[in-house]
């Protein structure tokens, strides 16, 4: 079902300062930096080449009160969840509930650039796991 990893993500305390280390460091420029209100997050996305090409995803939490910010406290920085990407999340989502997944979302939720379910890291073997199906025009044209 999941055709490729559409991005890693890591949470971090502040965009700009881990910028200076991934943006001017390592050299990935931020294709997106946008807020998505919904999960109270401010996320850059790097690309890592080509239009099929998967990205880090670096996210800030932007209120004191989410499970992200929660994460933050108790676990720090570090890797947060790992998104791939589906044709069709709404096939997924029924598969996932015939399978009896644990599924975080009854309905797929409306996430920075498509629609996306996430399934428990108890059922993923420790990863929180993002399936997304990408609107159309998310999906990039990185001229290399
Ligand atoms: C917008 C952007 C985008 O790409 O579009 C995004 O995706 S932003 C993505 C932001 N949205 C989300 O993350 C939504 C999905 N996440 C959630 O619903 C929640 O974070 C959650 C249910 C995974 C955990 O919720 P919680 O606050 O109750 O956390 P707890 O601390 O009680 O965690 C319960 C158990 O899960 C483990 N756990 C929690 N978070 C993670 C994680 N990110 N990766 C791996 N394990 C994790 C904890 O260690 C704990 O394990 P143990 O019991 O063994 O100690
Ligand atoms: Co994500």
């Amino acid at each position: 079902m999941p055709r490729r990893i559409d991005h890693v993500a890591i949470i971090v305390r502040n965009l700009e300062q881990a910028l200076i280390f991934y943006r001017d460091t390592l050299g990935l420029e931020p294709r997106a930096i946008q807020d998505v209100p919904s999960e109270q997050v401010r996320i850059a996305f790097l690309p890592m080449g080509g239009p099929q090409g998967s990205e880090i995803e670096l996210i800030e939490p932007t209120t004191p009160d989410s499970s992200l910010s929660r994460f933050l406290e108790k676990r720090g920085e570090g890797m947060h969840h790992l998104c791939l990407e589906v044709d069709d999340i709404d096939a997924a989502l029924q598969e996932m509930n015939e399978r009896e997944v644990a599924v975080l979302d009854t309905q797929p939720r409306l996430a920075a650039e498509g629609r996306a379910i996430f399934l428990h890291p108890k059922a993923t073997h420790g990863v929180l796991l993002e399936l997304i199906e990408k609107r159309p025009q998310a999906t990039r044209r990185v001229e290399r």
